[in-house]
């Protein structure tokens, strides 16, 4: 039988059949789909980021071959079916049966076998874009630094493709000699992690050695996992932020799949913030100490674990800034149990101690503690063990597909 599959699945079909979505060589079927939307590879085990499906509503069956057709009703490629869904989810590998040349500016739709010849071994910076590019300036200098050809990928698609092309077009004629240009109909996908992943795959198969994220140049985050992350408990002292900053950092260490700082009061107060004091001044220092050795930690992929006191929202917010701008995530807990029972528990004494006036500026006694209102997860620990208290913010983590 005869198909004409929607703009999307044409796009990605087209990028299987020149090579630029390798590993693929077919639309994936259901254990491959639940693979990727899982753990992020393949039902093999090969990393692949995104679901690349068809729905075909007609009746199928495994062993059929389905010719599908570009939107002018030329035969792009055979299907051979592997398996039909009740939902029309259709898997099988894909052959080619001629070049695509439907659509505007197919001449610049060269495969990536093609350009890497074109490269011929030399290292290139991909630059894929979905507007306009603004600042050329980073891209030549990133590529003078590199000693690198700059290979421009506009990802045309839909409506905005030809404009998409006609701004890397513009923008080669400013950027350095022998740059390329290669037309690329990569649809956006809707998680911007995702799409970026798939980006940086495409133009890893188009011979890039590195991989400028356009239309603003900025390099790609990556997918959750792999970004750095702080997570930053908040709190009264006697709240539980120890206790449940450590029992992350041991439930993270079990699982295995990040590396793990674990920056503990104790430990900053005794070395790193060894001789403070407890004035709001020193505090700020102390806590600006944990947001930059947190935000080195997190700068190439890190996962810190921070638990101060940290009475001062302005100072948090310090922290939240340095730990984005080096390309990671900021995850605030708010360890909220209530003053009263903090110091019922007082472990320390030092509440009955600070109480008596013996020692001064004692947080949520006789100095301030600024709630915050940008908290990420809040805990109140008055009524729950210790492992519900951890397992929520690892429970928050996996989530958000921070760890897995
Ligand atoms: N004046 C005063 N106020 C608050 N806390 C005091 C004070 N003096 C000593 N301690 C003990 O120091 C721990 C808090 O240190 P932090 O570095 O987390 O505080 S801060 O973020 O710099 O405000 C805190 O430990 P935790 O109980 O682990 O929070 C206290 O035991
Ligand atoms: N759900 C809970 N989570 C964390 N701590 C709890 C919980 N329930 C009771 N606690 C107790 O509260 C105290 C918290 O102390 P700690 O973790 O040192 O607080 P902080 O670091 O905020 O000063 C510990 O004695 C801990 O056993």
């Amino acid at each position: 039988m005869e198909w004409t599959p929607d703009p999307r699945e044409l796009a990605d079909l087209e990028l299987m059949l020149s090579g630029a979505f390798e590993p693929l060589t077919g639309f994936l079927g259901h254990d491959d789909l639940h693979a990727v939307q899982e753990r992020g590879t393949l039902a093999d085990g090969t990393l692949w980021p995104a679901p690349v499906t068809l729905h075909l509503p007609a009746d199928v069956s495994p062993g059929d071959e389905v010719t599908l057709l570009d939107p002018e009703g030329l035969p792009l490629a055979t299907l051979t079916v592997s398996a039909h869904e009740p939902d029309g989810l259709t898997s099988g590998p894909v052959h080619a049966l001629g070049t695509p040349e439907h659509g505007p500016f197919a001449h610049l739709r060269r495969t990536p076998s093609d350009v890497r010849a074109e490269l011929g071994g030399r290292p290139a910076l991909a630059v894929t874009m979905r507007g306009p590019l603004e600042d050329l300036s980073e891209i030549v200098a990133t590529a003078k630094e590199l000693d690198a050809v700059i290979l421009l990928l506009p990802l045309a698609y839909g409506e905005a493709g030809p404009a998409v092309v006609r701004a890397a077009l513009r923008a080669r004629d400013q950027l350095p000699q022998g740059t390329l240009v290669v037309s690329v109909p990569l649809a956006p996908r809707d998680e911007p992690e995702i799409d970026l992943e798939l980006r940086e795959h495409v133009a890893t198969a188009y011979g890039a050695t590195e991989h400028l994220a356009g239309p603003d140049p900025v390099r790609i985050p990556g997918p959750p996992h792999r970004r750095g992350l702080v997570v930053f408990f908040t709190g009264l002292s006697g709240s539980g932020k120890s206790t449940i900053a450590r029992g992350l950092r041991d439930a993270l260490l079990e699982l295995g799949t990040r590396t793990v700082t674990y920056l503990d009061g104790d430990v900053v107060r005794h070395l790193l913030s060894k001789g403070l004091t407890f004035s709001k001044a020193d505090r700020d220092l102390n806590i600006r100490r944990i947001g930059f050795v947190a935000a080195e930690a997190a700068r190439h992929g890190g996962l810190a674990i921070c638990a101060p006191i940290a009475p001062y929202a302005a100072t948090r917010a310090e922290v939240r800034e340095a730990v984005e701008s080096v390309g990671a995530d900021f995850l605030l807990v708010h360890v909220a149990t209530p003053l009263e029972e903090c110091e019922r528990r007082d472990r320390k004494g030092l509440y009955a101690k600070a109480r008596a006036g013996l020692i001064p500026e004692f947080t949520g006694i006789s100095d301030p503690y600024e709630e915050p209102d940008d908290a990420d997860l809040t805990i109140d620990t008055t009524h729950i063990t210790i492992e519900a208290a951890v397992s929520q913010v690892l429970e928050t983590l996996r989530s958000e597909g921070r760890v897995r």
